[in-house]
């Protein structure tokens, strides 16, 4: 705890300049001050008061009266100290001391407070250290040091006799020094302070609402936004498990086209194997007839049944020939089980590309609907933001036309019953248009925020000078009042002090306050006479019609704003537009390079480009859909060309059929031929019945199924020719050749070209002669 423990006086009210200091030691706990009136009890006090407080007594203003008159002691100047010596709250000691002056002039004095100086001692070396200070500085360090405020030393610890009455002044004096004794001035200053900031902050509060709401609104634009990217993601994903699917639907066509390739070339080959075998049928069918011609009545095939015939052609083959036959008859067989399988796998094979069909008809319904989706969105774009269409193409019907709106609208119009109908010339357009309409939004955002800008900066100004003008006022006004409360203060302590009557109110101190007086009343007079006064009232009324305009022009501001905000956030989403555009453009970049192999098969590889990355993907999927076009048209063409080929396999294999049954007819035929009854054993007969009339015998048994014919018919003639020359004709014999003429009259022909013979002779002597040469031509002809 601070306290005070010596005081030294010298040349202060009746304490002599010229004596020594005078000594005033504090005891512990109290000291009593005892003394006469007028011995200067009131002198110790008010010295305390000014060596910790550097205050005045009261009603001393200028402090000529505080020191010891000069006149009282015959000088012209008197010198005054105080030394106080105190304990700080820290302990350490410490001694302030204060000097004053007043030099006395012919009729007045005046009086100087010199500077003090505080000496203390430093704790960590010992030493005394003396600091002058200023006497502002003294006034407010020292109550510090004691730790007590300046106004409670000041009105309660060192409170005057004359002024000890203050808690039963006025209400204004009894505030003023309450405010003083509690500092709340400063906790006023503070609550205005906070006021203000308070203020400030409600704008700011007001001004984060505001962008708070705008916030909102981007941040439900950004909500939809990212359920539209969602959605274009979803399609995204769709379209590239569309193209997956083409893709692998692509490769599994190409392996079927292969297949179907290799299955026509299998057909190809077949179809040759089947001409070549229905050149030999028909060469056999040739023979067979021939054959049958020459058998005539032995010809079995009509007299006996199938099982039978086969069973005399096995056991003739058994005889001659062994199992040869058979087992070429069962090779036949099995190539013809082959063929019916083969047929079996075509007519699958069919099967699986009529379905492959309509799947793709399926893919292309869906192309369909996803084109439909794309010219919805163009056509809402279109309403939304009155896109012009500055150039659309003109296709056969004069659809589109340069310009016009009924252009603009055909473009829709049409398009709306058929989406496929939209060009690449069209979305050219549109994406034109749509980029013009997005530079004029963006020209046009950026020049009312310009302009904005500049509205809000001048109103700035205007605000700022405004309150320059409303402070200076406010100042203006709070000097005037506090001047004019501090003269009726003083008045106050004037007219108390003259009603008193204390007898050392003395002239001077009347002389004093009626000088302070006119100079109050002049002051008041002048303000009274301020032509700013009357012009206040007026400036005030000024501001706040300013105000009010202020007030409507920040309304119309705000408006202004809000459009200006709907226009950013018109501005955002065509940002977020053009970002989602630039993301897709990435996303279809690494789709064309993941898909670059596929894509390479499908022609040149296309180059995307960020102002129109579509227009490629639209060439390289017109080429797809070209060359779709084109498979389809080729499928269905080889489906047409398989089904011919099935229905020619069909019929040939029907023929084959009916050529199997000939043949066996035939083999039953031959079967017949070279049985005991048969053609042959009869030609046997007969040339025995020619032998027994021939001289030199013949072996009959060299002629059998396997003699050359022409060697037979050579016999034969040979035989008649030379029993003609012996004209021995037995009847039999006569009746064999009579039979052979009939049968070359009847239907004599070539046996390989089947040409008529000219006459009895020729089937006679000319027929191996014709014979081969017919067989020449043939095989010139082959
Ligand atoms: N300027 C001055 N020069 C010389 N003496 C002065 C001056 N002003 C006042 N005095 C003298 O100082 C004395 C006043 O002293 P002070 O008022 O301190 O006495 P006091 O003991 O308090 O008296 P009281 O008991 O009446 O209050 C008076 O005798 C007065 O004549």
């Amino acid at each position: 705890m601070a306290s005070i423990a010596k005081l030294s006086i010298r040349g202060v009210r009746s304490f002599s300049p010229n004596d020594d200091e005078q000594v005033i030691g504090f005891c512990f706990p109290l000291t009593i001050i005892v003394g006469a009136n007028g011995c200067g009890k009131t002198t110790i006090i008010e010295s305390l008061k000014y060596a910790v407080t550097g205050s005045l007594p009261p009603g001393i203003k200028s402090g000529q009266s505080f020191v010891h008159d000069p006149r009282s002691i015959g000088q012209s100047s008197v010198k005054a100290s105080i030394k106080l010596r105190f304990t700080n709250t820290e302990g350490s000691s410490m001694v302030v001391a204060r000097s004053m002056e007043v030099s006395q002039k012919k009729t007045s004095a005046s009086f100087k407070a010199l500077d003090g100086t505080i000496r203390t001692v430093n704790r960590e070396t010992g030493e005394r250290v003396t600091l002058s200070h200023k006497c502002t500085e003294l006034d407010n360090s020292i109550p510090t040091y004691l730790g007590v405020s300046k106004p409670i030393l000041e009105h309660v610890m060192f409170c005057h006799q004359e002024d000890s009455s203050w808690p039963l002044q006025e209400g204004a004096v009894l505030k003023k020094r309450f405010d003083d004794i509690f500092d709340s001035t400063r906790y006023a200053k503070a609550l205005e302070a906070i006021k203000a900031e308070r203020k400030n902050y409600a704008s700011q509060a007001k001004d984060l609402k505001a962008e708070l709401e705008g916030l909102n609104s981007h941040k439900f634009a950004a909500t939809g936004f990212r359920e539209e990217l969602e959605d274009c993601m979803d399609k995204i994903s769709g379209l590239e498990d569309e193209i997956k699917r083409a893709n692998d639907d692509l490769e599994k066509e190409n392996a079927t086209s292969l297949e179907a390739k290799k299955v026509l070339e299998k057909i190809h080959d077949f179809e040759n194997e089947l001409n070549f075998k229905e050149s030999d049928l028909m060469t056999q069918d040739a023979v067979y007839d021939k054959q049958k011609h020459l058998l005539g009545k032995d010809d079995l095939t009509d007299t006996h049944s199938y099982q039978e015939l086969a069973d005399m052609l096995r056991q003739m083959s058994d005889e001659r020939h062994g199992n040869e036959a058979t087992k070429s008859l069962e090779t036949k067989e099995r190539e013809c089980q082959d063929i019916e399988r083969h047929l079996e796998w075509l007519r699958k094979e069919a099967n699986d590309l009529n379905s492959r069909k309509g799947k793709l008809e399926a893919e292309r319904d869906a192309h369909s609907s996803v084109l439909r989706a794309r010219f919805n969105i163009m056509e809402e774009i279109h309403k939304r933001y009155k896109i012009e269409l500055d150039s659309i193409t003109q296709d056969d019907d004069d659809t589109f036309t340069q310009g016009t709106a009924a252009s603009r609208s055909t473009i829709f119009t049409t398009a709306t019953s058929n989406s496929n109908a939209i060009t690449q010339e069209d979305m050219d357009a549109f994406h034109r248009a749509l980029d013009a309409k997005n530079s004029e939004l963006r020209d046009e955002y950026n020049n009312t925020k310009k302009q904005h800008r500049m509205d809000e900066d001048s109103m700035q100004r205007e605000i700022l000078e405004l309150q320059a003008k409303k402070a200076a006022i406010d100042n203006d006004r709070k000097r005037n009042e506090s001047a004019k409360n501090e003269a009726i203060r003083e008045l106050t302590q004037i007219s108390s002090q003259m009603s008193s009557g204390l007898p050392r109110v003395r002239k001077e101190h009347v002389d004093d306050a009626k000088r302070q007086a006119e100079e109050i009343a002049k002051i008041r007079d002048n303000m009274n006479n301020n032509p700013r006064r009357g012009d206040i009232a007026k400036e005030i009324r000024v501001l706040e019609d300013r105000l009010k305009s202020i007030s409507a022009t920040i309304e119309q501001d705000s408006k202004i704003r809000d459009q200006l905000r709907l226009r950013f956030n018109e501005q955002n989403e065509i940002d977020m537009l053009e970002r989602q555009v630039s993301q897709e453009y990435d996303i279809l970049t690494d789709l064309v390079r993941d898909n670059d192999f596929m894509i390479s098969r499908q022609g040149e590889n296309p180059r995307l480009t960020k102002e129109d990355p579509i227009a490629p993907i639209e060439v390289l999927a017109n080429n797809v859909r070209n060359k779709m076009i084109v498979a389809q048209s080729d499928f269905d063409r080889q489906n047409s060309r398989v089904g011919e080929i099935l229905k020619q396999v069909a019929e040939k294999n029907a023929l084959l059929g009916s050529h199997r049954q000939r043949c066996l007819s035939l083999q039953l035929k031959r079967t017949n031929l070279l049985g005991a009854d048969g053609g042959v054993q009869k030609i046997k007969s007969v040339i025995r019945a020619i032998m027994r009339y021939e001289k030199d015998s013949i072996d009959v048994d060299r002629i059998n199924e396997d003699t050359n014919p022409t060697e037979v018919l050579k016999f034969i003639a040979s035989s008649v020719t030379s029993l003609q020359e012996m004209d021995e004709k037995p009847e039999h014999v006569a009746k064999i050749i009579k039979r052979l003429k009939r049968l070359a009259k009847d239907d004599a022909s070539c046996p390989c070209c089947a040409r008529k013979f000219e006459d009895d002779n020729e089937v006679v002597s000319s027929s191996v002669d014709s014979y081969n040469k017919c067989r020449l031509t043939s095989n010139d002809s082959a």
